[in-house]
């Protein structure tokens, strides 16, 4: 195999020929290197004709070898290594007739000529046999890509979804699938072989100038492996594919006399594998973000099998022949090309799910029992662990609320379980409270949606909010004073105001903030309950309100601010009749809350009157230069007529001298 591992590995087969070019084509003693010379007097239409010579290293040369020795050395590593969990991709390319179809498939009259799918699939359920520890399945499918269309070889199949299920190339996590492709599962090997003869049945044969049954189409036979451990603890398992691929034959057009039908199937062949071809090339270049697989059918459905996390086997079938030596020239570059494709392959080991959750079950039970001795050893043998049962919450509950109103002072731990249960118990009833707080306030107040300011601003120009939108006034138009309720009265776990409304409540509760010969106080305050999508203000309509029972009750989420009255309040206040009109509405906007916006945009306003009164300046002073610049150039252009008139006076050499004037006028004219 290849010294470096980091890329894909190439092979040449060198089809066997009574004539075979020994002048122009020399193999490395080596066996993998081989030196193309072309004599420029050979007419053969050599794209360089400067260049006689050419020398390509690969990983290995195959001249004269049976169908056995091109197995165990390219394919047989490659096959074992799938049963390991790793993908593989054995790739034939090369001009037609040229031996790819021998190579991939064989010669079906005789086995010992079979090619590398049959042996492959031996191998595979051989191997299968002696890894006694796995549980391995083999399904199988078979791709063709005729004219850019995808056909299923295996439709035919009993199995198989119906035949005219439209195919396409879906990229995946971990590589690409074909959509509505058959996939069939074998059993063993005489079941695999029989899938590869249905398929080579279906095949599309077309006749051709060089060869009279080649294939022209591109076939993509794959086997998929899934490997589990017999281990049932062993959740581990692998999913793992080979692709081996037939290309259709690499040939030029006009070499082969293609026409009508042939002529169309070779202009696609001729796409696609100039598309696998730059392909290729991207891969090659590291530093490319995107490579284009998507330009063809074939190199979508090859993305994962172009290198990458994939063993990927090139084999360039190549004639010895001399005549065909340009085609010969043309797949090599193509190999040397393609060896330089990155490849580093890993295996991806995915879980069963099934398997996890059972191990975890035994270790679930394993650990019960350790903790069941725990128990016993300190004296903890009432203690359960199994979930709660309905009686079993309700008395965590009942603790609860003991604990809450002081009747107990604290609740015996447990466990871990029980813990979990109080917290969620103590939350359970935290949100009860607040629907209860929430639905008293809502019975006595109307809440103003926080967010309608044009209800708000009503509300505030009306007098009914201050400007920071609480509610200052008495809805029955008789004060309601009963001042703030004392925070001690409150539970402290109860009620926590955040900072900036805690200090409002302390500027507009304190008796020193509030004026002289103000009226006595009445109550508004804003409520933001936490269970509610918006936060609303609370306007009084009643002036009865228990506040230090709605602030007891109020939770932690809730801040309740209480402010003294101002003096002018009307019974309309919290409950504006009608919207303002818009203007009203806009010139209450610009004076609070668009003030800076107001602000910012008369300064910008000034700045840009600056600009155009400087723009103007400038303007009429290039018009004056301009008017200048003309008056000389025609000056100018008087002077010069005149000396033209009266004749150019000369210097002794027979130059032409320029008048005073006219150098002056040439000096501003440039000024
Ligand atoms: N190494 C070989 N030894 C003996 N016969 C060979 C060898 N290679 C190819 N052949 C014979 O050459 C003929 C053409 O080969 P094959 O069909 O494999 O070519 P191909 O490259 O697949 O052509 P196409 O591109 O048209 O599919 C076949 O009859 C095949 O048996």
């Amino acid at each position: 195999m290849s010294d470096h591992p980091s890329t894909v590995k190439v092979f040449v087969r060198v089809k066997p020929t009574p004539n075979f070019a020994h002048h122009q084509i020399k193999i490395g003693e080596d066996k993998k290197t081989i030196d193309i010379h072309i004599r420029k007097d050979d007419k053969l239409g050599v794209v360089n004709n400067k260049r006689s010579d050419w020398s390509f290293k690969l990983d290995g040369l195959l001249h004269n070898a049976s169908q056995e020795t091109v197995y165990d050395t390219v394919a047989k590593p490659v096959v074992s290594k799938v049963l390991d969990g790793y993908n593989g991709t054995i790739m034939c390319y090369g001009q037609t007739g040229a031996g790819k179809t021998y190579t991939i498939t064989g010669a079906t009259e005789n086995f010992q000529l079979r090619g590398i799918i049959p042996r492959a699939l031996q191998q595979v359920f051989k191997e299968i046999r002696e890894k006694r520890d796995q549980s391995i399945t083999v399904q199988i499918s078979y791709l063709e890509i005729y004219n850019e269309t995808l056909f299923d070889l295996l439709s035919t199949m009993s199995d198989a979804p119906t035949p005219d299920t439209h195919m396409t190339i879906v990229d995946e996590t971990h590589g690409v699938f074909v959509k509505g492709l058959s996939v069939h599962l074998v059993n063993n090997e005489e079941q695999a072989l029989n899938l590869l003869f249905e398929g080579e049945t279906n095949r599309i044969i077309g006749s051709h100038v060089l060869n009279k049954n080649s294939s022209r189409s591109h076939c993509i036979f794959t086997i998929y492996v899934e490997s589990h451990s017999r281990v049932l603890s062993d959740a581990r398992y692998t999913v793992s594919k080979i692709n081996l691929v037939d290309l259709a034959g690499s040939e030029r057009l006009g070499k082969t006399g293609s026409e009508g039908q042939i002529l169309k199937e070779t202009t696609y062949i001729n796409k696609s594998l100039t598309f696998l071809e730059q392909t290729v090339m991207a891969l090659t270049d590291r530093s490319r973000d995107h490579i284009p697989f998507r330009q063809s059918k074939l190199t979508h459905a090859l993305k994962d099998s172009l290198g990458g996390n994939c063993d990927t086997i090139l084999i360039a079938n190549i004639y010895g022949d001399g005549p065909q030596l340009n085609e010969t020239l043309s797949t090599l570059r193509f190999a040397s090309r393609m060896k330089c494709v990155p490849a580093e392959t890993v295996v991806i080991e995915q879980y069963d799910p099934m398997r996890v959750a059972k191990n975890l079950k035994k270790e679930i039970d394993h650990l019960k029992h350790e903790l069941a001795i725990h128990n016993t050893l300190a004296n903890r043998t009432h203690v359960s662990y199994e979930p709660f049962s309905e009686s079993q919450i309700t008395e965590i509950n009942t603790q609860v609320r003991r604990y809450l109103d002081g009747t107990v002072d604290e609740i015996d731990i447990q466990n871990l379980r029980q813990i979990q249960e109080i917290f969620s118990q103590f939350k359970l009833i935290v949100s009860q409270q607040e629907k209860e707080v929430e639905a008293r306030l809502r019975q006595k107040y109307t809440l103003l949606d926080k967010t309608d300011s044009v209800t708000i601003t009503a509300a505030q120009k009306a007098g009914g909010l201050d400007e920071d939108g609480l509610l200052v006034g008495d809805v029955d138009g008789s004060s309601f004073g009963i001042g703030l309720a004392p925070m001690s009265s409150k539970p402290k776990s109860s009620l926590s105001a955040r900072k900036s409304k805690t200090k409002k409540l302390k500027e507009r509760s304190s008796p020193l903030s509030r004026k002289d010969g103000d009226p006595s106080p009445v109550l508004g305050f804003e409520l933001e309950l936490a269970s509610s999508s918006k936060t609303n203000l609370l306007t009084a309509s009643a002036k009865d309100l228990d506040i230090k029972e709605a602030a007891a009750k109020i939770p932690e989420t809730a801040t309740l601010i209480l402010q003294q009255a101002e003096p002018e309040v009307n019974e309309d206040v919290s409950r504006p009749s009608s919207p303002p009109s818009k203007h009203v509405a806009f010139e209450d906007f610009k004076a609070d809350p668009g003030s800076e916006l107001n602000r910012i945009f008369k300064e910008n306003k000034a700045i840009l009157t600056d600009r155009k009164n400087k723009l103007k300046e400038v303007t009429q002073r290039i018009n004056l230069i301009k008017k200048d610049i003309d008056a000389t150039s025609q000056s100018l252009n008087v002077t010069k007529v005149e000396r033209e008139k009266q004749g150019e006076p000369m210097n002794k050499g027979g130059q032409g001298i320029m008048t005073k004037m006219s150098f002056m006028l040439i000096v501003r004219l440039k000024d």
